[in-house]
């Protein structure tokens, strides 16, 4: 076959694909017309999840799963922006692995707003100036983003889904070598989780390490200065044109960040497989066995509890505290429901969402 011929066959394809894509997206509007005059949400992470999940078991390849995914991601993105246009508040600034987190979720297509604080993310989904916030949660090398705990406690939105995403650092850099390198900006975090790596390549010339508010801050300075490098992403790299020179340079590989999607008023349809996040302020926890009593009500009914924390009421004199505490099912499960009506006036649901591995 020649070239043209062959070009000749993707354009064909092409214009099958554009049909069939527009057909979905019809159907897609009259989803989006049935929810509007039943007054639902828009965006169904678990329906989007079982999507997902049927269309990868189906395929043969050549695509992978991952491909897969991400083309996908992004027509539910465009599906949802057809039905309603919505805005996204991310913990900035870009380039950040928040920003990763929402573009890996809400795709190229949607209108995302950079915010500097995760407060700000809150109260922008609170008032309403975006439909959804993504925000740390928790680092499964560092443990849990207490500022996230705490907002979640204050403040009156819901978890609409969650997401984890890799980690990975780079050493990014305009120096040819590293015996260049003079200075090395990052976050304390990212110091510390490549800490192995620094002390094999810079034993000898020790260069002075900056920390600064974010990792794409540190690219945008290592990017100005060509005797220094940059310990980021590679995502934050790019943004500023600087060159990686190594990339995962973190001591541990498996090094992920878990992120919430926050919306107002959501309330997720149930999956197979559903995940609850709540608070829970108990009375008299001073008082022996009221922590344990209440646990005790969940291994009863047989509700697998995945994370308790625990945090101090503020401004209070006491050593009292309140607790965050996830656990496996759907809030509206008999067992779930049974342990929700018996503490009712102690328990702040946040949210039940698809798990996601
Ligand atoms: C079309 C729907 O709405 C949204 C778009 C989806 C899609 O493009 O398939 C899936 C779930 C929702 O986030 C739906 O709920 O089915």
């Amino acid at each position: 076959m020649t070239l043209e011929e062959i070009r000749h066959e993707i354009d064909s394809l092409d214009n099958q694909l554009l049909t069939l894509l527009n057909r979905r997206m019809e159907w897609v509007h009259k989803v989006g017309e049935l929810k509007r005059a039943t007054k639902t949400v828009i965006y169904r992470p678990e329906r989007e999840k079982a999507i997902l999940d049927r269309v990868k078991s189906q395929n043969k390849g050549p695509l992978t799963a991952d491909a897969i995914e991400a083309i996908y991601l992004e027509i539910f993105a465009a599906a949802r922006n057809i039905e309603l246009p919505e805005r996204i508040a991310y913990l900035g600034p870009e380039g950040s692995f928040t920003h990763q987190a929402a573009e890996s979720r809400f795709g190229a297509m949607s209108e995302y707003m950079t915010l500097p604080t995760i407060k700000s993310v809150f109260e922008a989904v609170d008032t309403g100036r975006a439909k959804f916030g993504v925000i740390p949660i928790e680092n499964n090398q560092e443990g849990i983003v207490y500022e996230t705990v705490d907002l979640l406690n204050e403040t009156g939105v819901n978890i609409a889904a969650e997401l984890k995403i890799p980690v990975h650092f780079a050493l990014a850099t305009e120096a040819e070598n590293p015996s260049k390198i003079k200075r090395i900006y990052s976050k304390d975090i990212a110091f510390r989780q490549c800490r192995g790596f620094l002390n094999k390549y810079f034993e000898q010339t020790q260069p002075e390490e900056i920390q600064v508010e974010s990792t794409s801050k540190a690219a945008k300075l290592a990017a100005e200065d060509p005797e220094s490098a940059a310990i980021c992403s590679v995502i934050a790299a790019r943004l500023f044109s600087l060159p990686v020179l190594f990339d995962n340079i973190e001591d541990n590989g498996n090094n992920r960040t878990r992120f919430f999607i926050l919306a107002k008023d959501f309330v997720n349809q149930p999956s197979e497989n559903d995940k609850t996040t709540l608070i829970a302020r108990l009375p008299d926890t001073d008082k022996p066995g009221v922590l344990a009593g209440f646990l005790q009500d969940f291994k009863r009914l047989n509700i697998n509890l995945t994370k308790i924390e625990s945090r101090p009421y503020k401004g209070s004199e006491d050593f009292n505290f309140w607790f965050f505490i996830e656990l496996e099912g759907y809030f509206k499960d008999e067992n779930v429901q049974k342990v929700f009506k018996k503490h009712r006036n102690y328990i702040k649901w946040l949210g039940s969402y698809v798990k996601n591995a």
